[in-house]
Order: C-alpha cells, then structure tokens, then sequence
C-alpha cells in the first residue's frame, strides 16, 4: 500500500525504484560560532526515471545537498544511498570509482576540453573508466540531442547551447543511474536554456534517464517532475506536475517569510 501525500514528509518518496537515497542528512561547515548548518537531518527519495528539480532561497542548501548525493562532499551525520550502495562510508577512492561509473555530472560551466571535438569530450570519462560506449546507446544519445552533424566541431565552434548539448550527452553516455545538473542553464540565453530543458525532459521521457537539477529559474522548474523546495536546511515543500507560475507562487512565500517584519518589504522593490 503506498502512503497517502497527506502523510508523507516531503521530498519522500512511496514507489519503488529509488535511485537515490537520503536519512538524516546532516551538514555542517566550519565550527564554533561560525558554524553554518547548510542541511539539518534531510530525508529524501529521488525516485528512477523521474525529472526532480531542487529549489529554495539562496543559501538554503540545494548545491550541498546535491554535492552530498553525488558523493562529492563528505556528511557530517546521516547516511546517503545511491541505489542500494551506502556512499558515505565509503573511502575516496570508492567514491571516486562509484562517481565515475554510475552518476552523469553537468554544470553551469560546461567544462568542454577545447582541443577535443564533440564526439572526444563526449567519450572522455567513459575513456578514463577504462570503459568502451555503447555504440547504440550513444547513438541514441547524439541523435536525441540533435547533435550528429556537429560531432567532429571543438567547443569553440559550437554556440553556448550546443556545448551545453555536449556536456548533456557527455553525463548520458555512460549511461548512468542518475543525472546531477547544477544550474544547467544558467549561463545560457533563454532560447538556448529551453533547448537544454527540452533535452533534459527527452532524457527522463525516450531514455529513462533520472535527473536531478538545482536551479533558481522557476521555468526551468517548471519542466521537471517534482519539484522539492528547501529551506534553511530542511526540505519544507514539494511540488508535483508544477508550471512557471506556480513555482514562482511557491518561491514568493520565501521572500514574505524573509521580508523585514516592518513592513518595508521586497512588495516595494518588484
Ligand atoms: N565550503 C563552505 N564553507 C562554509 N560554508 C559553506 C560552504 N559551502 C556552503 N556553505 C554555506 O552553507 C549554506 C548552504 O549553501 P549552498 O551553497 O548549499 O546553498 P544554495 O541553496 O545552493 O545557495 P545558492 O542558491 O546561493 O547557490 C550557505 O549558508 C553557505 O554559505
């Protein structure tokens, strides 16, 4: 029987097939009175082949969360899955290998290497794992995000949402377990920033790929599955099947939780 959403903490999950999984998550940075607590005891499922987008004020945790778990940042307490691994605990170089081999990266700077084409940067890290592509997949991949008549193109050759293409297909060719995107479309124009969004969507949808993305871009949101809002360290809020607008909506509460009590609020600077 799954858990009426009524009954439900935020952010978890009742269906099978997680692919990520967070309990008590706990981070803190630095220590004494200049600790900063960035996640205070999260739980969270990130459910298989779902679009799931992290969003909150600035500074209420959502890279840290997503740096934890993808195992690039170590807990201060809790423990973190990625399917039915335990990641922390596991020593660096575990880490490191598990990073490699089972978790698809993509960033606001596309970290192309420039004397490499399309096809070479796309294959790069399954080259270091010591891994050969899936032609198939790959094609698959190339195809889905319209890139087969640039693969032979540097990154200098490519428009800003091209090589955002590349770094898409690049975290996808290996086919991984799940997808990070950190602010995927942060450097880019909004045509571009679509275009990304749309690939992303493609992913979820043709490849049954599963995506996580933290962004600040209620319309980038608004392309995702769910939509899980966090505050001062903690997941408060979820949000199914969400538009620009209502995600917009949701975020506004933030600023009036945040306004100055007085009454000279953020209303007088919009
Ligand atoms: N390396 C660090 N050292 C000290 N404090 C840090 C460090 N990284 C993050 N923090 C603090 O932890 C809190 C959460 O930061 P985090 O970057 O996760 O927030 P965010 O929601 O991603 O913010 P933004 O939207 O501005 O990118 C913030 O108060 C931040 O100042």
């Amino acid at each position: 029987m799954s858990t009426p959403a009524a009954e439900r903490a935020p952010g978890l999950a009742s269906a099978d097939g997680i692919a990520a999984r967070a309990r008590g998550l706990t981070k803190a940075y630095g220590s004494g009175e200049t600790a900063v607590l960035a996640l205070d005891s999260v739980d969270v499922d990130i459910v298989r082949g779902r679009f799931t987008a992290v969003m909150g004020p600035s500074g209420s945790g959502k890279s840290t969360l997503m740096h934890c778990l993808a195992g690039l940042d170590t807990v201060s307490a809790g423990q973190v899955w990625l399917g039915d691994t335990e990641i922390t605990g596991l020593k660096d170089r575990e880490l490191t290998r598990l990073r490699r081999d089972r978790i698809g990266f993509m960033f606001q700077s596309f970290n192309l290497i420039p004397t490499l084409n399309a096809r070479e940067n796309i294959t790069l890290p399954m080259g270091i794992a010591g891994k050969r592509p899936d032609e198939k997949w790959l094609d698959q991949v190339i195809d889905t995000l319209g890139l087969r008549d640039r693969l032979r193109h540097r990154p200098a050759q490519l428009s800003g949402g091209q090589q955002q293409r590349v770094a898409c297909a690049r975290a996808l060719a290996s086919r991984p377990e799940l997808i990070f995107a950190d602010e995927p479309t942060g450097n880019l124009d909004s045509r571009a920033g679509l275009e990304v969004l749309g690939f992303l969507r493609e992913a979820v949808d043709s490849l049954r790929q599963t995506v996580v993305m933290v962004t600040h871009d209620p319309g980038a949101a608004a392309h995702s599955d769910l939509v899980l809002f966090l505050a001062d360290g903690r997941i408060v809020d979820e949000m199914r099947q969400p538009t620009a607008e209502s995600v917009l909506e949701r975020m506004k509460r933030f600023d009036v939780l945040r306004a100055p009590a007085d009454g000279a609020s953020a209303a007088g600077e919009a």
